[in-house]
């Protein structure tokens, strides 16, 4: 079985680059398929399974596109006759297909989707994006765990979204951009990547106003072409480092973040106690040996983001105290702590709140993720272990971090991804030391290869 190990104990030192973000892109590549002439040229996009997949749905979909993963760029034509159907294969591989339903039926005025599940986070329904394009027009049909949508044309409308959800804002917008007339969206989403998506969506000829504040303009055009577009960075994969920073008493620079992007999360840091300076080259994070305990809420953006809340816990158990973690964006989103608790965590659940008694000294051990930030959480928590923590189900890993343990190892951290066979002996801290040596070395002549082809 594939294995992230860590040996905890070293403080991480050094520059961290953070790649472009998966939230971002991936509502960037379903908008594609509205660009009826020229192709669409995507720079920074990170290479994630979950890139990966939803380029097998445009595939499925009939566009062309070519993924130059040297340079991190894709180039996508839609100009081509496209299909409808985007089957249960791809959807439920990835929850976020589900954004090509808007697109197909403001390009094609039908699209057949399969229904997306939920997951370990959640139920996850996905009725306000329904409400929404039943708003602008659209007849939709479910059976078979299929959604069929169809709509002779779209018109405008005014929509208020129940809850901010980010899909939902996604979805509508990109099907509005094509509506016949003016939609006004409000209780939108306000997150960094509504406001990349709006941004690609103007640069294809849309109209769209507000992104970024809670009611979304879209005045409707007759067609949206290509464009040329720099995903944003990861605010998630930024936030992780922070954390993992923080945790270890580590001295971090994460090269180019954005603070704005990760205010709620900086100012929590601060809280802690954790030092944070800001400047041209990006945010450097200062750990602390002596971490104060916080309280946290989970909420739509502005609010802490409930994608940095498993590795939030970690750091909140660290601290000298009790802590409060309450998470009000998904319902089920705490199974990392019952693995943590594996590693000697202390903490009391309580409805949609825990209460996390700090500090905690974490012993290793092997825990399973549950979901993408869950893998990065029970990773943090081996950086400050004692001895080995072994951490499995690295396929959600994948869905989000892009060569996670390579950039903690650049940051000294003894940390290996290998395969372990279930029946054999595990890695004693000889082989262990052998393999880092070995994997720090692949970093190196990779490093230098990647420079001369680039
Ligand atoms: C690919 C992507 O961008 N994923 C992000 C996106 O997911 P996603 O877009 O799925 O998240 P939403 O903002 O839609 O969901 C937030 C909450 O609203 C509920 N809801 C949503 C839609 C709906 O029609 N009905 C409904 O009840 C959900 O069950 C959940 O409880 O935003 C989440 C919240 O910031 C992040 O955690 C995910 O990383
Ligand atoms: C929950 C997440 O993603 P998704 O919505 O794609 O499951 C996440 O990125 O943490």
């Amino acid at each position: 079985m594939e294995k992230l190990i860590v040996r905890g104990g070293q403080a991480l030192n050094g520059t961290v680059e953070i790649e472009g973000a998966k939230n971002a892109v991936l509502p960037i590549l379903a908008a594609s398929i509205l660009a009826s002439e020229g192709q669409m040229t995507l720079d920074n996009v990170p290479i994630l399974s979950d890139v990966f997949t939803m380029n097998e749905v445009l595939n499925m979909l009939q566009l062309n596109l070519e993924f130059d993963q040297l340079r991190k760029t894709i180039v996508l034509d839609a100009t081509g006759e496209l299909s409808f159907e985007a089957p249960l294969e791809y959807v439920s591989k990835m929850r976020a297909s589900i954004v090509v339903l808007g697109p197909l039926l403001a390009r094609l005025g039908h699209a057949r989707v399969a229904m997306p599940g939920g997951c370990a986070i959640g139920t996850r329904p996905i009725d306000l994006h329904l409400k929404g394009f039943e708003a602008l027009g659209a007849t939709i049909e479910q059976h078979a765990g299929y959604i069929d949508a169809w709509a002779d044309k779209l018109v405008g409308s005014n929509i208020y979204l129940d809850f901010p959800s980010v899909g939902a804002t996604q979805n509508i917008m990109m099907a509005a951009t094509l509506a016949e007339g003016t939609t006004v969206i409000e209780n939108v989403a306000r997150e960094p990547e509504i406001v990349d998506l709006a941004n690609v969506l103007n640069k294809m000829g849309a109209k769209v106003v507000g992104a970024g504040t809670d009611t979304l303009r879209i005045e409707g055009v007759k067609s949206l072409h290509g464009c040329s577009h720099s995903i944003i960075q990861d605010r998630i994969e930024a936030g992780t480092f922070m954390v993992a920073a923080a945790i270890t008493g580590g001295n971090v620079l994460i090269k180019d973040a954005i603070k704005e992007h990760n205010k709620p999360l900086i100012s929590k840091l601060e809280e802690m106690g954790v030092t944070v300076v800001e400047n041209d080259a990006g945010v450097r994070i200062i750990g602390n040996q002596q971490l104060r305990p916080t309280s946290v809420k989970t909420l739509p953006h502005p609010g802490f983001p409930t994608d940095m809340q498993a590795q939030m816990t970690v750091l909140q158990l660290a601290a000298t105290g009790t802590s409060l973690m309450t998470e009000t964006v998904f319902e089920n989103r705490f199974m990392h702590l019952d693995e943590l608790r594996r590693m000697n965590a202390d903490f009391k659940i309580e409805g949609s709140s825990v209460l996390l008694y700090g500090p905690t000294e974490f012993n290793g051990a092997e825990v399973a993720a549950s979901d993408l930030r869950a893998a990065a959480a029970l990773a943090i928590a081996g950086l400050v272990a004692k001895g080995f923590t072994r951490v499995t189900n690295l396929k959600y890993l994948d869905r989000g971090y892009y060569h996670f343990q390579q950039k903690l190892r650049a940051l000294g951290a003894q940390i290996i991804r290998v395969t372990e066979p279930a029946n054999q002996e595990r890695l004693d801290a000889a082989s262990f030391a052998k393999e880092l040596a070995y994997q720090q070395e692949q970093d190196r002549v990779q490093s230098l290869a990647t420079m001369i082809k680039r």
